[in-house]
């Protein structure tokens, strides 16, 4: 999991707590790139997509992990335009945070459709979707995967 952020105090529900900042390039110069870890996708429906990549240039938001019960949302902000394609990505809290307590977003369901095939999730969560752990809930007898915890836990659901 490697480096993380912890709040160094109690953070209020709906407070602004960094922007994700770093290289704007296209998601074809992405895919070209040797190390994805720090690629913040921006998607859109108007046209191009583009990624941010503070694998170089970054702020404290590169060190952000990802959480599957995130207590950020990152939120599309924009400022001196309106261009769709170029929003500013700005975390804010989804919830009351403790000092101390480590703070991150969900990378989503995209992310990890990719990266489970290399390594596991870490937040330490018991509501952790994407862990070691989760795999071995797969239904032997189908080859799809369960679509919840529930259907894992009752192959006759769903
Ligand atoms: C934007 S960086 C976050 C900072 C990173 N942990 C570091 O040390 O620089 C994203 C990378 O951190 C790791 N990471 C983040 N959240 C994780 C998690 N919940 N479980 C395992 N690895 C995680 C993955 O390698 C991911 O590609």
């Amino acid at each position: 999991m490697g480096w993380g952020v912890r709040a160094m105090q109690d953070i209020p529900q709906g407070t602004f707590v960094c922007e994700y900042v770093g290289e704007i390039i296209r998601d074809t110069e992405a895919d070209k790139r040797e190390n994805d870890s720090f690629l913040f996708t921006l998607d859109n429906k108007v046209g191009d997509i583009h990624c941010i990549d503070a694998k170089t240039f970054g702020n404290i938001g590169r060190f952000i992990n990802h959480l599957c019960e995130p207590n950020l949302l990152a939120v599309r902000v924009f400022t001196t335009h309106q261009d769709l394609r170029f929003p500013r990505i700005a975390f804010f809290s989804s919830q009351p945070i403790k000092a101390g307590q480590q703070i991150g977003i969900d990378y989503g369901e995209n992310y990890w459709r990719v990266k489970s095939k290399y390594f596991s999730c870490q937040c330490g969560s018991v509501k952790c979707r994407h862990s070691a752990a989760v795999p071995r809930m797969y239904n032997v007898h189908s080859d799809s995967l369960p679509a919840t915890r529930e259907e894992a836990a009752d192959p006759q659901a769903g």
